[in-house]
C-alpha cells in the first residue's frame, strides 16, 4: 500500500533509501568540476620529481656555508662583534629601511632527519664564522663574507649535468632542479655578484643547511599514494591536484538525467501577459535552476495541459531517458488534479503520496519505468520546499555526493514563526545579523514568500515558535551568494 501522511524524516529516508550513485563514466578534468570521483586516484610519480629551487639564486654546497666540524670557533681572527648586518649594495633587494629577513626554517626547507647541522653563531658578540673558501671580514661593511667561483646555470625546464664543487655556486631559478653536488640554495637577495665571483654575506644569508630553500624529491606526494579518494566532490584544486600527478581524465558519476515538467491549463509562458485566471508557469525555471545547482543535466519539457491522455503521454515522455522526473502542479485531490491518477494509469510504482510538510503536503513519489518522478505541489513555495527537501537529496545521492543534505545550522528566531499543526512548518527566512528572520509572506501560493531566502527554518509541528526560540534550519546558500 501506498504510504501516505509521512513524517519528513520517513519520507526523506525513503527517497534516499530508493536512490543508489549512477554509473561512472571517464571525463576529461576540464569538463570533471563538481562532479564525483567514482575510483581512488594515487599519484603517477613523486612530487617534485626532484629537489628543485623555492628561491631565484645561487646552489650551493651547505658546508661552504657552514663551520667546518671541530673548527675553533673562538680562536680565530674574525670576530663578528659590531658586524653590519645588511648589504644594501645595486643586487640586492631589500630597500633601505626594511629588515632583513631570517633564514627560513620551515617544514618545506628545514634540514631532513638524521642529517647534522652545524650551528653558526651570528649575533654580535660571537667569535668566529669559518667556512670552505676561508669566510673573512669584510673590512669595508665589517661582516662575515664567503666567496664562491660562479659556474653555470640550471633554469627551470634546463636542468644542469654540472656538478657544484667545493667553493663554487651555480645560479638557479625558482623551480629548477638542484645541480648533483649542491644540497642548498642562497636567494640572490643575499649576496653579490662580482664577475665570477660570489660573495655570500653570512650575516644576511643566515644559517644555510642542507635544504635551504630547496623543495625535496618527493617532499609533496611520494609516486603511488593515494591523492583523491572516491566521494570527493571535485574543486578546481583536486583536478588541478589531478592534473599534476599524472591524470588527464577521471571515473565519476554520471550526473543524473532530470526532465522538468509543468502541469495545469492556467498556465502561460514565460514572456506572456496571462490573461484573466491565468498564471506565468515560473516553477518549470525554478526546478530546471535548482536541478542544475544540484549538478544535474536538465531538460525543460514545458508545460501540458489538465487533459488526462496529453498528461500521460507527457510523463511518458519525460520519464524515457530520465533518471528523475519533476513534475510540478496537479497533485492535490481536485477534479483537475490529474498527476496521480496518470503515473498509477501508466504503471508507475507508488512509494509516497502526501508528506506532513507546510508547503509542499501534496508530494508523491514514485518510480515510472526507470525514472523517480518527483510529483511538487504547484504553488511555488511548495514546489520550492518539496525539490530542497527531498529531490536535490535524491539528485545528489544519485551524482554519488556523501553529504546530500543541506548544511544544518541551529538559529535564533528574529521575528516570531507560525506552526503548521500537525505538519512542519518550512519557513522561509533571510539571515539577517545571524539571526533567521522569516521573510513576511509565508503564503505558499506567492512567489513573494521566496525572494532573498537564505534559510529553510524547521518549526516543529505545533502551534509555532516566539521570536528569540531557537530551531533548526537548512542553510540554502551563503548569504548575498547566488
Ligand atoms: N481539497 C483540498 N484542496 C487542496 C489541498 C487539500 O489537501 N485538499 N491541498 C492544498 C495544498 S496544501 C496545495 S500545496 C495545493 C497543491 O495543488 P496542486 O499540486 O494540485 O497544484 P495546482 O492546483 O496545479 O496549483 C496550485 C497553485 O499553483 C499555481 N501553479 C501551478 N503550476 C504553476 C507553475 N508552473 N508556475 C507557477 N504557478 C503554478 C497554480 O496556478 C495554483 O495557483 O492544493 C491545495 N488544495
Ligand atoms: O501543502 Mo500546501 O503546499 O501548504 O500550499
Amino acid at each position: 500500500m501506498t504510504a501516505d501522511d509521512l513524517e519528513l524524516a520517513d519520507a526523506l529516508a525513503r527517497v534516499l533509501s530508493a536512490c543508489a550513485p549512477l554509473p561512472g563514466e571517464r571525463r576529461a578534468l576540464r569538463a570533471a568540476r563538481g562532479c564525483v570521483l567514482a575510483e581512488a586516484l594515487h599519484a603517477r610519480w613523486a612530487m617534485p620529481g626532484a629537489d628543485v629551487s623555492t628561491m631565484d639564486g645561487w646552489a650551493v654546497r651547505a658546508a661552504d656555508l657552514s663551520p667546518r666540524t671541530g673548527e675553533d670557533l673562538s680562536a680565530g681572527t674574525a670576530t663578528a662583534r659590531g658586524a653590519a648586518a645588511t648589504d644594501l649594495s645595486a643586487e640586492t633587494a631589500t630597500p633601505p629601511g626594511a629588515s632583513v629577513p631570517p633564514a627560513d626554517l620551515s617544514a618545506e626547507t628545514a634540514t631532513p632527519p638524521g642529517a647534522s647541522v652545524p650551528s653558526i653563531d651570528l649575533s654580535p658578540g660571537a667569535a668566529t664564522i669559518p667556512g670552505a673558501g676561508g669566510p673573512r671580514k669584510d673590512r669595508s661593511s665589517g661582516t662575515f663574507v664567503v666567496e664562491l667561483a660562479v659556474v653555470g646555470e640550471s633554469a627551470a625546464g634546463h636542468p644542469s649535468a654540472a656538478e657544484v664543487g667545493p667553493g663554487q655556486a651555480m645560479r638557479i631559478s625558482t623551480g629548477a632542479v638542484l645541480p648533483p653536488g649542491a644540497d642548498a640554495v642562497v636567494a640572490q637577495e643575499d649576496v653579490r655578484r662580482e664577475g665570477e665571483r660570489l660573495r655570500v654575506d653570512l650575516a644576511r644569508a643566515g644559517q644555510i643547511r642542507p635544504g635551504h630553500f630547496v623543495r625535496r624529491a618527493g617532499s609533496d606526494l611520494a609516486a603511488g599514494v593515494e591523492i583523491l579518494a572516491p566521494g570527493t566532490a571535485l574543486r578546481p584544486g583536486d583536478l588541478a591536484l589531478a592534473a599534476g600527478a599524472g591524470h588527464a581524465d577521471v571515473l565519476v558519476h554520471r550526473p543524473p538525467r532530470v526532465a522538468v515538467l509543468c502541469t495545469g491549463d492556467e498556465l502561460v509562458d514565460i514572456g506572456c501577459p496571462p490573461g484573466h485566471g491565468q498564471v506565468v508557469s515560473s516553477n518549470g525555471l525554478m526546478l530546471a535552476l535548482q536541478a542544475e545547482a544540484a549538478g544535474a543535466d536538465v531538460r525543460d519539457l514545458g508545460r501540458v495541459g489538465d487533459e488526462p491522455e496529453a498528461l500521460r503521454r507527457a510523463l511518458a515522455d519525460a520519464a524515457a531517458g530520465a533518471d528523475v522526473v519533476l513534475v510540478s502542479g496537479g497533485i492535490s485531490v481536485g477534479d483537475h488534479d490529474l498527476v496521480w491518477p496518470a503515473l498509477l494509469a501508466l504503471g508507475a510504482e507508488p512509494i509516497f503520496r502526501r508528506v506532513r510538510l507546510r508547503p509542499g503536503r501534496p508530494l508523491a513519489f514514485a518510480r515510472l519505468g526507470d525514472a523517480w518522478v518527483f510529483a511538487l505541489p504547484g504553488n511555488p513555495a511548495s514546489t520550492y520546499v518539496g525539490f530542497e527537501l527531498f529531490a536535490r537529496p535524491a539528485l545528489r545521492r544519485l551524482r554519488g555526493h556523501q553529504q546530500v543534505e543541506r548544511p544544518r545550522r541551529r538559529v535564533v528566531l528574529a521575528g516570531p514563526a507560525e506552526g503548521a499543526g500537525r505538519r512542519t512548518h518550512c519557513v522561509r527566512a533571510r539571515l539577517v545579523d545571524g539571526r533567521a528572520e522569516p521573510l513576511p509572506s509565508q503564503v505558499s501560493g506567492a512567489l513573494t514568500s521566496l525572494r532573498g531566502c537564505d534559510l529553510l527554518v524547521l518549526v516543529p509541528p505545533g502551534s509555532g515558535l516566539p521570536a528569540g526560540a531557537e530551531a533548526d534550519a537548512l542553510v540554502l546558500a551563503d548569504p548575498g551568494v547566488a
